[in-house]
């Protein structure tokens, strides 16, 4: 596995995580990092398909002791939920960490999004992350501590074209702060990363398209991301819970990507001076 990670190897001694849909994307890099820091230690796994678990086992080094486990689960139903988490906790005795990954959604004007598919994505990235905490704390959490990541969205100036997936950002934003405050007595410590990276779905053009609208003139990589992620979970972040870091270069304080067209749709301002002065200002006329 080559080393690419800014953190040690054996940062993360003896731990065991569970990363949702962590076989692909920002959910791979997240397992890939956690696993180069791991590699001195016996048992850390991982959740994903089989064959992105062949792919990652195999390119750990012989003498490694890490391994990656695929465990299949969707997060939507709380009972599958429940027998991933028994399941880990059979296996391997101990939950450290919890990365809630797994999402997705699909671009929509508001306007169009039927009631099942604005469920649909309030199911998985919020209800589902919710599932997966639950489960955690319960199982484990509570009685041994432990450190969660909720990976969000820019969706600081609303989430127009994704309105659902913006609403249930919103609320996992907010909901990591209320299980801080609710799990600080258990030693657990809950944050978010809210990342700006490679969007597949609308591939390239988006890519492209999304550049001018960073700071940094590029977009990020998953990379980036799971730096991020490995930070919180690690001792180095040890004071810090309830915290959302936005791993953007800055762009949710930048400008906005949504197009509003010229439009004279908007309510007239109220009758006075005040208004009389600004249709001045708008006449072409104007001297001012
Ligand atoms: C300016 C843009 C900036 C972009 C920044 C992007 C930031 C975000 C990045 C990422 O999230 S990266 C992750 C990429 N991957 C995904 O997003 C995966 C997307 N898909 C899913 O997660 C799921 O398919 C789903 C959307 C949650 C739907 O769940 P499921 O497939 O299980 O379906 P159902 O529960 O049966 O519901 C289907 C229901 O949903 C509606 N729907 C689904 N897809 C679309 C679509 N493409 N367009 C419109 N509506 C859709 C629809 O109502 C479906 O019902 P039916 O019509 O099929 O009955
Ligand atoms: N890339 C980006 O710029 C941004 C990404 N995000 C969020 O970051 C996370 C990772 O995204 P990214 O790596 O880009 O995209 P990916 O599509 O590669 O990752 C999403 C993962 O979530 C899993 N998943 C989706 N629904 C479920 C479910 N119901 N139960 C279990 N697993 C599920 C998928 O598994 P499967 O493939 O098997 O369905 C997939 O592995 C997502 O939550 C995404 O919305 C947020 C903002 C920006």
């Amino acid at each position: 596995m080559a080393a690419s990670s800014v953190f040690r190897p054996g940062l993360f001694k003896h731990k065991v995580a569970i990363v949702t849909g962590g076989g692909t994307g920002i959910g791979k890099a997240i397992s890939a990092e956690l696993l180069e820091l791991g590699e001195w230690r016996r048992d850390t796994h991982y959740f994903l398909r089989s064959a992105e678990a062949l792919e990652m086992r195999q390119k750990l080094p012989p003498s490694s002791p890490a391994s990656v486990t695929p465990l299949q689960c969707n997060i939507r139903n709380e009972n599958e939920v429940k027998a991933l988490v028994l399941s880990v906790l059979e296996r391997y005795g101990r939950i450290d960490f919890l990365v809630n990954n797994g999402g997705g959604q699909f671009s929509s004007p508001a306007e169009h999004i039927s009631s099942k598919g604005w469920k649909a994505v309030i199911d998985t990235n919020l209800t589902g992350t919710f599932h997966c905490c639950q489960a955690v704390y319960s199982a484990w959490m509570k009685q041994h501590g432990g450190a969660i990541v909720n990976i969000i969205a820019d969706m600081w100036k609303g989430f127009p074209g994704m309105s659902h997936t913006g609403a249930a950002r919103a609320a996992v934003d907010n909901l990591t702060k209320s299980l801080a405050i609710e799990w600080a007595a258990s030693g657990v410590r809950v944050n978010s990363v809210a990342p700006v990276s490679n969007y597949k779905e609308l591939g390239p053009s988006l890519f492209k398209m999304s550049v001018p609208f960073s700071p940094a003139k590029r977009l990020g990589v998953p990379e980036e991301i799971s730096s991020a992620v490995c930070f919180l979970l690690s001792p180095a972040a040890s004071f810090i819970s309830g915290a959302t870091l936005r791993v953007d270069a800055g762009q949710s304080l930048y400008h906005s990507m949504w197009d509003i067209p010229d439009h004279s749709a908007w309510p007239e301002a109220p009758e006075g001076e005040n208004l009389e002065a600004l249709k001045d200002l708008l006449n072409p006329q104007s001297k001012l």
